[in-house]
């Protein structure tokens, strides 16, 4: 019967079911995911709209790919978290592709894919979801939303410098101080330099990065033994963790030497921060080594100096990630910046904004007949660029009052039979309660 469809239920003939009778659908997103209802939605926005104003200011050009990418360009054997937690799967092509967890893999992806018809150094910053499959046992999310910027083709530590600047900028911008939040600054090199008398092969290097990075979370001894699982020669572990403890960057020139680019590196960022004006945001911590594998040079995060948060965001020098991709040996550095614990920290620090929604206009007819009335008066006020709500069904005065406070609105604009007859509108402005009649060819 061409009139049922798929649930061989009759076709518009049979009356809706009763409302409440169907079976109610989860309402929920799905678990370690995220609804934007208005109010989030707007501190969102507004956080976004800093990223997106620091980036500006620091001449960096919006870029953004799809969240979905081949998993191959996460496949890293480093053993690192972002892996084991990739939200990937098969398609109905039966290609293997994951849902980004990072951003950076899919830059490095677009900067070779546009190869020579890009002109050095790229300047680019996305803001986009990112995903993970965390098993719910530990209740955290599945999603957040991640600022990069990245600055490609430039090998200076010039580089790395002007990126820290820009979160610094952003923190000011949004009213967190060096009170609150600092930069630990390593570098990859200096690991690489105690390993250095250790024949240990890349991806060797790579896994004892993975573990370093979870001191701090995990007991020392539980860092001794996994390092010593990946063959790590005892003494080297030792001598690892002596360096590690470092805090001060003469004592690791004591240690590694002043000849060596850890070294130098560290110091030549250093002598930067002063000229930019960020030193007291910044201090060397050997024990700083991030959870990605392609880090080689300096590598950075950004911490609550109470302590009591997830680090706020991280980045650091990836001179080999386009190479890995098979694209030249180009250097690279960046930072991701999450938008949850930005959040945290914004409550604990008290400064959390409360955006209001907002509107310029509210416009009602007070007669049904009126109704395009209304409607021409708002496509006017709209097209001078203001902003309307305009109200769209016959309802009291009292109702559009309370709307309008709940909205926000600066105005009142209000059409009534009598002041018609008089090619009169009612105005009241909102705030200060003033109310007149006006021509409305006069309305503003
Ligand atoms: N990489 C990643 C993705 C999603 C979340 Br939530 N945290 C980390």
């Amino acid at each position: 019967n061409s009139d049922t469809n798929e649930t061989g239920r009759s076709g518009s003939r049979s009356a809706p079911p009763a409302a409440g009778t169907q079976q109610k659908i989860d309402v929920n997103p799905p678990r370690g995911t995220r609804d934007f209802p208005p109010d989030e939605m707007r501190l969102r926005t507004w956080l976004f709209n800093n990223f997106r104003e620091v980036s500006r200011m620091y001449g960096f050009e919006e870029v953004d790919f799809p969240v979905l990418e081949s998993e191959a360009l996460y496949i890293r054997k480093a053993g690192e978290e972002i892996r084991d937690q990739l939200y990937c799967f098969e398609d109905r092509g039966n290609r293997r592709v994951a849902l980004r967890p990072e951003l950076t893999p899919s830059l490095a992806r677009l900067v070779i894919q546009k190869g020579k018809s890009l002109s050095l150094p790229v300047k680019w910053f996305a803001v986009g979801q990112c995903w993970r499959y965390e098993r719910m046992t530990r209740g955290r999310r599945r999603e957040h939303y991640q600022w990069n910027m990245d600055i490609i083709g430039v090998a200076d530590i010039f580089a790395e410098a002007e990126l820290i600047s820009s979160v610094v900028t952003f923190f000011k911008q949004i009213g967190i101080t060096a009170s609150d939040v600092g930069f630990k600054i390593s570098s990859r090199k200096v690991l690489q330099e105690v390993l250095n008398c250790y024949s240990i092969s890349e991806a060797l290097f790579g896994k004892v990065c993975i573990i370093i990075d979870k001191m701090g979370k995990i007991p020392i001894e539980e860092i001794k033994k996994e390092l010593a699982l990946v063959q790590l020669p005892g003494e080297a572990i030792e001598e690892l963790l002596q360096v590690l403890s470092m805090k001060c960057l003469t004592e690791l020139e004591e240690k590694l030497g002043a000849a060596g680019e850890a070294v130098s590196d560290l110091k030549q960022l250093f002598s930067l921060a002063d000229k930019y004006g960020f030193s007291e945001w910044i201090q060397f911590d050997a024990s700083v080594v991030r959870g990605l594998a392609y880090y080689t040079g300096i590598v950075f995060e950004g911490f609550d100096r109470e302590g009591k948060l997830r680090a706020i965001c991280g980045g650091g020098r990836y001179d080999q990630l386009l190479s890995t991709f098979g694209g030249d040996d180009i250097p690279a550095c960046g930072f991701g910046f999450g938008d949850a614990v930005i959040v945290e920290l914004l409550k604990e620090k008290g400064i959390l904004p409360e955006i209001s929604p907002h509107v310029e206009n509210i416009v009602c007819s007070l007669d049904r007949d009126l109704q395009g009335v209304a409607a021409a008066i708002a496509t006017r006020l709209r097209g001078r660029g203001q902003s309307v709500d305009l109200v769209l069904e016959n309802k009291p005065l009292k109702w559009v009052f309370k709307r309008a406070k709940r909205v926000n609105a600066a105005r009142l604009v209000f059409v009534g039979a009598d002041e018609w007859q008089k090619g009169m509108v009612g105005v009241k402005n909102l705030s200060t309660g003033e109310q007149y009649e006006i021509n409305v060819d006069e309305l503003e």
